[in-house]
This record gives C-alpha cells, sequence and structure tokens, in this order.
C-alpha cells in the first residue's frame, strides 16, 4: 500500500500550476482522491479540470475540514494574508507543508500558529512524478509528519533534505526554477537553428525533441553528464567547435552562475516581504 494512503485529509490551499502539478502526482501515485480538497477563491481551468476529473471537493465544502497536512501553494507575495484566513483549519495534529519559494519556517509558524511546519522547493516535473524537491522540517516536526511530507513530495519526484533552512533558497534557484532555464535552451537553440534558415516548425521540432532525448538518456545511462558530453564530441569535430563558444570563460557557466545568483536573491527578498 501506498504511504499515501496513510496520510489522511490533505488540503491543497492554491490550486495553480505548481499545486495543480502536486496534486495530479499524488493522485496518480495512489492519495485516495477523498482524502485531497482544494481551496483557491476562482479556480482556474485546470483545477476545475482535475476536481471534475477525480470528483474532488473545491472550496466551500473543504473549509469545514481541519486536514491533517495543509499544503500551501500561494504566492509568497500574499501568504501573510491568506494565512490569517487559515487559523480555523488548522488543528493539533496538522502538519503544514508549504512549497512557497522564500518563506521562512518561523515566519509560516507565526502566521499559522503552529510548529509543525516543513519547508519545500518542488518543481513542475511533479506532475509527471519526475520532480525534485528541497525540504527543510522546522523545529516542532515529529517522525512521523516528516514521513507525511515525505510521501507527498516523494510521489512528485525525489526528495533532498537538508538541515540548514538557508540551502532552500540555492535548492529554489538551481532545481525549483530550473525548469524554465532547460526550456529557455529550447527555445533559444530553436531560435539558432531559424538564424540558420531552418523553418520555425522544424527548428522547434529538433531542439525539443534533442532536450527530450538527451535527459531520457541521462535517466537511462547512469554516466556523469560531462562524459555523456563527450560521448557526443568527436576529436576536432563540429561539437568541439560549439563547446569552446559554450564552455569559454565567458560562456554557459557563469551566465547559469548569474541566473543562479539572481533567483535566489529574488528567493531571499521574498523570504523578506
Ligand atoms: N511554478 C513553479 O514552478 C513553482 C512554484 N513554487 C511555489 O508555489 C507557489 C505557487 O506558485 P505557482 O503555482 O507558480 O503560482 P500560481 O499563481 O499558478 O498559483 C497560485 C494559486 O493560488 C491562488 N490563490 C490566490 N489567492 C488565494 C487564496 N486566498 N486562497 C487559495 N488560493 C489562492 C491563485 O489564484 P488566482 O490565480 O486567481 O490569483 C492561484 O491559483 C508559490 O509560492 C511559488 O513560490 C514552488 C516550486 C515551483
Ligand atoms: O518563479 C518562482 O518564484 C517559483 C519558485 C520556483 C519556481 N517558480
Amino acid at each position: 500500500m501506498s504511504r499515501l494512503h496513510e496520510i489522511g485529509p490533505v488540503m491543497l490551499v492554491g490550486a495553480g500550476k505548481m499545486g495543480i502539478a502536486l496534486a495530479r502526482g499524488w493522485l496518480d501515485a495512489g492519495l485516495p482522491p477523498g482524502n485531497l480538497v482544494l481551496v483557491d477563491p476562482v479556480p482556474g481551468d485546470a483545477a476545475r479540470e482535475l476536481a471534475e476529473d477525480f470528483g474532488l471537493v473545491i472550496n466551500s465544502e473543504a473549509l469545514g475540514l481541519q486536514p491533517n497536512v495543509l499544503v500551501l501553494a500561494v504566492k509568497p507575495q500574499i501568504i501573510a494574508e491568506v494565512m490569517k484566513t487559515l487559523a480555523p483549519v488548522i488543528g493539533n495534529h496538522t502538519l503544514v507543508l508549504s512549497i512557497a519559494a522564500g518563506v521562512s519556517i518561523a515566519s509560516l509558524s507565526e502566521g499559522l500558529g503552529t510548529g509543525r511546519v516543513v519547508r519545500s522547493m518542488p518543481n513542475t516535473p511533479a506532475q509527471i512524478g519526475k520532480g525534485i524537491s528541497g525540504a527543510v522540517a522546522g523545529p516542532d516536526v515529529a517522525r512521523q509528519d516528516r514521513d507525511a511530507a515525505d510521501a507527498l513530495l516523494a510521489a512528485a519526484g525525489q526528495v533532498v533534505w537538508f538541515d540548514a533552512e538557508g540551502d532552500l533558497d540555492a535548492v529554489t534557484a538551481v532545481s525549483g526554477s530550473g525548469p524554465a532555464y532547460v526550456f529557455n535552451m529550447v527555445e533559444a537553440l530553436a531560435a539558432a537553428g531559424i538564424a540558420q534558415g531552418l523553418p520555425e516548425h522544424v527548428a522547434m521540432q529538433l531542439a525539443r525533441q534533442t532536450v527530450i532525448g538527451a535527459a531520457a538518456l541521462m535517466e537511462a545511462d547512469p554516466a556523469p553528464a560531462s562524459v555523456l558530453r563527450q560521448n557526443v564530441t568527436s576529436p576536432n569535430g563540429t561539437t568541439a567547435a560549439a563547446l569552446d563558444v559554450l564552455m569559454a570563460s565567458d560562456g554557459l557557466t557563469p551566465l547559469l552562475e548569474r541566473a543562479v545568483v539572481a533567483a535566489r536573491q529574488r528567493s531571499e527578498e521574498l523570504g523578506r516581504n
């Protein structure tokens, strides 16, 4: 039996892009639909579709419930306001699992009046069970709370637990936001193909399938990324010519480092709001 069966009622507050990605992952991994309720003042198409597909309870009926796990998936900018409305939902037995970027365990605990808080950072491949999450448990989190949070996050993919909460800002910058960097690389590679005279739809097909194929190969072959890169690189060939540009001192590595620093700083800023 999946660990998800043992968690009991889960309330997802914020049925947006990431909330729905997680909810789909949980339901696909065996969370009983009767144990999941959605709270979102204006549920979008994806939320309504999910609710319809699985017969989920949405909004008003949900608010009378004190769930075993309250998952907070609203934007960091409004989380303080949203927490003010959630006091009646927090029972003695309620664990809070936040996925909000930057928002500290201390402010979550203060806002909700409970120390049973896990702060986490998943990413959107959660929707197909291929995500990765970082997580930190607050000081009042018991072993069984941590197991429940781990089961929810593990349904979405891999989970890495950290002792230091500050590490989650770096996790956010690397893997939380990371899928967007890869999608942007597909856009950039397609644009480069178009600049070389390929039709737009063909350039996009080539770029997209190249990233899909490379990711699938990396999943199937445990060799380090550097070895997989070397396997593409014939001596003095075309890839070597391109990598001379990408791996130059002003190439992809310093660019990504700047991008990750910017994301980390933004995560820290969001936490100060
Ligand atoms: N997107 C991602 O890849 C990731 C996001 N996160 C975190 O997840 C959280 C949500 O991000 P994301 O899904 O991208 O954002 P979205 O805007 O897509 O989702 C937030 C949802 O919360 C809803 N909402 C607004 N007010 C309330 C309320 N009072 N009660 C309940 N729900 C409310 C919004 O509705 P409406 O649109 O009508 O305002 C929206 O549906 C953020 O904290 C973000 O940091 C974490 C990891 C990855
Ligand atoms: O862009 C954001 O702020 C959120 C957090 C990580 C991914 N999306």
